[in-house]
């Protein structure tokens, strides 16, 4: 299931991968991935453990061989793209380990000056370093050692580091794995501000479905090496095959129906037309949760058997249309 996909306009394709494959040894771990983002656009690669989430963003950073297909980012292919692409690139990966004894603001004023010569009119580089350190909420440990940091204020920094060089496009593995909900909050909103006011594209890795929610314009969902869902949570939540339940009381007993097709409004109305004496009316939509476990599910329901359309999925089976 997918929403067909809308290409950004020409000149603002940042990403552009099809048909990606991937195979390690004898095993295919991508068999076919394809999908576009525009400039200041942020989607969410969603998937399984072992989906191919990792294979996907390093290939696109440039950092492993694909076996087939084409890809394209900021306009040229990472297998053979040189220092001056790179710069235009900001990478997070899953942990900085290094440079314990730096203090948070000489590492970053180290790094910042390797990104002066690729400084364009359009893109200034790199970051001032004193409004980079404040971007990421870091100003109180500005001359702290890197060593000292905590997990989450070391990740505030993992994020410095890879946009130091004010990236066109920024890949960010698991970006906040560990994370109190505050400095959660405080990262979607430094996410939020790259996309909005430096139009930067960015592409992140989570297993958290109400991050993907929250930050993300478009959801990927990876399964099984292709992309089983393409849209923004509201659309993947909108085609379920089971789309919403209303549920209501009437005449003592508990009723539940599912709609599985178009907006529930009007099964409402009729129902309520019909019905004088229904109470505690509800109308639940599926969640974006309970749209990727049945996406995940439908995806293996398909490995193992020939697709069937009519097959309910798991969602279906939990309502009990026999009583409405
Ligand atoms: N260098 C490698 N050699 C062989 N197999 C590999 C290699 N790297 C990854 N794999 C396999 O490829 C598959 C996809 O791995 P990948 O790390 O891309 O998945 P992922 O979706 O990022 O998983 P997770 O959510 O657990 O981080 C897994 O089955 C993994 O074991």
């Amino acid at each position: 299931m997918s929403a067909p996909e809308v290409p950004p306009p020409s000149g603002d394709v940042v990403l552009d991968v099809r048909d990606l494959r991937m195979r390690y040894g004898t095993k295919d771990v991508l068999t076919g991935v394809s999908f576009t983002a525009g400039r200041g656009e942020v989607l969410a690669l969603l998937g399984p453990n072992g989906a191919g989430k990792t294979t996907t963003i390093e290939i696109l950073e440039g950092f492993r061989m694909r076996s087939a297909g084409e890809v394209s980012v900021l306009g040229e292919d990472p297998a053979h793209a040189g220092e001056a692409w790179r710069a235009r690139l900001g990478v997070v990966l899953q942990s900085w380990r290094d440079h314990g004894r730096w203090r948070v603001r000489d590492l970053l004023g180290y790094l910042a000056r390797f990104y002066g010569p690729y400084s364009t009119a359009e893109v200034r580089r790199p970051w001032d370093v004193d409004e980079l350190i404040k971007v990421v909420g870091l100003t109180d440990h500005a001359r702290a050692k890197v060593q000292t940091l905590s997990g989450g204020q070391r990740r505030r920094l993992d994020v410095a580091i890879g946009i130091v060089g004010r990236p066109e496009l920024v890949f960010l593995d698991e970006p906040t794995a560990g994370f109190d909900p505050h400095a959660r909050r405080e990262f979607h909103d430094l996410v939020h501000r790259l996309a909005d006011f430096e139009n930067t594209t960015v592409l992140l890795t989570t297993h958290d479905l109400d991050e993907a929610e929250k930050l993300a314009d478009r959801i990927l969902v990876l399964d099984e090496g292709t992309i089983v869902a393409n849209g923004s949570a509201e659309q993947l939540a909108r085609e379920l095959t089971t789309q919403a339940e209303v549920r209501w009381t009437a005449e003592g007993r508990r009723h539940v129906h599912a709609v599985t097709e178009g907006d529930p409004t009007g099964f409402v109305r009729e129902l309520l037309a019909h019905d004088s004496g229904v109470t505690d009316l509800e109308v639940k939509r599926a969640s974006l949760e309970d749209t990727y476990m049945s996406l995940v599910h439908r995806a293996e329901t398909d490995q193992a058997e020939p697709r069937d359309e009519a097959v309910p999925t798991s969602t279906t089976e939990q309502t009990d249309e026999g009583q409405s």
